[in-house]
């Protein structure tokens, strides 16, 4: 168990905190002290976690509608963040995701996975860094990343490519930004519910499945436990971790690998279905 005042004094924006595990990351930062700045296009999902966790813990927390694929709307969302006092922790979470076979993308679809989880990451953390680096203070940036940054995966290609974008950028500018005291860590989570994750990754035939054959722990990881991974890894006790991902999967990377390669073996009509 943490200190309960692990995270006191720190001001945390989670992109795509409405929901999914953004929502349970912002829980657990709050139920150790952070307050909180939620950001997601849609201001209603927002506004509804942001008064739950607030209900809960009794930490401030505000929520900003952008879309972060704009690098405008991430620069204003900044300055309106900023105005309020300077954030001490990004937390790279929002994303899209879907099943599909890649030769069959159109470069839009292409765009619309690359542009919230490359380009919305990069906007995010440059622009945070940027004052950081101006005002001379020290933070850290957190991204969520998949087994498939690591190793690629089948059927979801863009994703995979995004991310291993974002890791990538977390060991450039650790190395960059140490010296301004500024820490970059990520996370590659293995299965982990959330209904977005799930409507978009999971069709019925692949919930059928045994989770014996591909994760060795047996089951799907739970909230908690990824979140307080990321509470501890920005917290001050890591100061000295940077530029590190940490896989938390349950083993699933060394059985079966990052990706549903059981869906190389579908049949037309099931894509299709699928797709409709
Ligand atoms: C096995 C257990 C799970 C393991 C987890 C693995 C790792 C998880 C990673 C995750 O990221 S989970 C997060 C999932 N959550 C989301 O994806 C939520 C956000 N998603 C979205 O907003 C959409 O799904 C989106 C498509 C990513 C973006 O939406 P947007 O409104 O911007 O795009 P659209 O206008 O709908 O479409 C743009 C473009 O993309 C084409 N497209 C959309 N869906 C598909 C699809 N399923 N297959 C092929 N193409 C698709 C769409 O047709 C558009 O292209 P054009 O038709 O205009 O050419
Ligand atoms: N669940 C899992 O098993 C795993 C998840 N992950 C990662 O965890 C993270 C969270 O996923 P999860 O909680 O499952 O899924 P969700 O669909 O619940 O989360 C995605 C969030 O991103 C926000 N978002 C999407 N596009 C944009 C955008 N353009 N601008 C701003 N916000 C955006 C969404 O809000 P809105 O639609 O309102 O914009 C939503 O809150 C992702 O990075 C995902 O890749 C990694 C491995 C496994």
């Amino acid at each position: 168990m943490f200190q309960p005042d692990l995270l006191a004094g720190k001001r945390v924006l989670v992109t795509g905190g409405g929901t999914g595990l953004g929502r349970a990351i912002a829980h657990r930062y709050a139920e150790l002290g952070a307050s909180l700045v939620l950001c997601g296009r849609r201001g209603e999902v927002l506004a509804a976690t942001a008064a739950e966790i607030t209900a809960a813990t009794g930490a401030k927390v505000d929520a900003q509608t952008c879309d972060i694929r704009s690098g405008e709307a991430v620069e204003a969302m900044m300055e309106r963040i900023w105005q309020d006092g300077p954030l001490d922790i990004l937390v790279n979470n929002a994303a899209g995701n879907f099943l599909a076979r890649t030769q069959l993308l159109s470069h839009r679809a292409v765009d619309a996975v690359l542009n919230t989880v490359l380009h919305g990451a990069a906007y995010c953390t440059i622009a945070c860094g940027r004052r950081w680096i101006a005002e001379g203070r020290p933070g850290a940036v957190l991204s969520i990343l998949t087994l498939s940054a690591l190793q690629g995966a089948p059927f979801t290609a863009p994703s995979a490519m995004a991310k291993a974008g974002v890791l990538a950028m977390t060991r450039s500018l650790a190395v960059e930004w140490g010296r301004h005291g500024i820490r970059l860590v990520a996370v590659a989570p293995g299965s982990f519910p959330t209904p977005g994750a799930w409507k978009q990754l999971m069709p019925e035939e692949r919930r059928k499945a045994p989770l014996g054959r591909s994760i060795p722990l047996g089951r799907h990881g739970e909230h908690a436990e990824l979140a307080n991974l990321c509470a501890f890894l920005v917290s001050d006790q890591a100061g000295y971790i940077t530029g590190e991902a940490v896989v938390i999967d349950g083993g699933k990377r060394f059985l079966g690998g990052a990706g549903p390669s059981e869906l190389l073996a579908w049949t037309d009509a099931q894509w299709e279905a699928l797709r409709a």
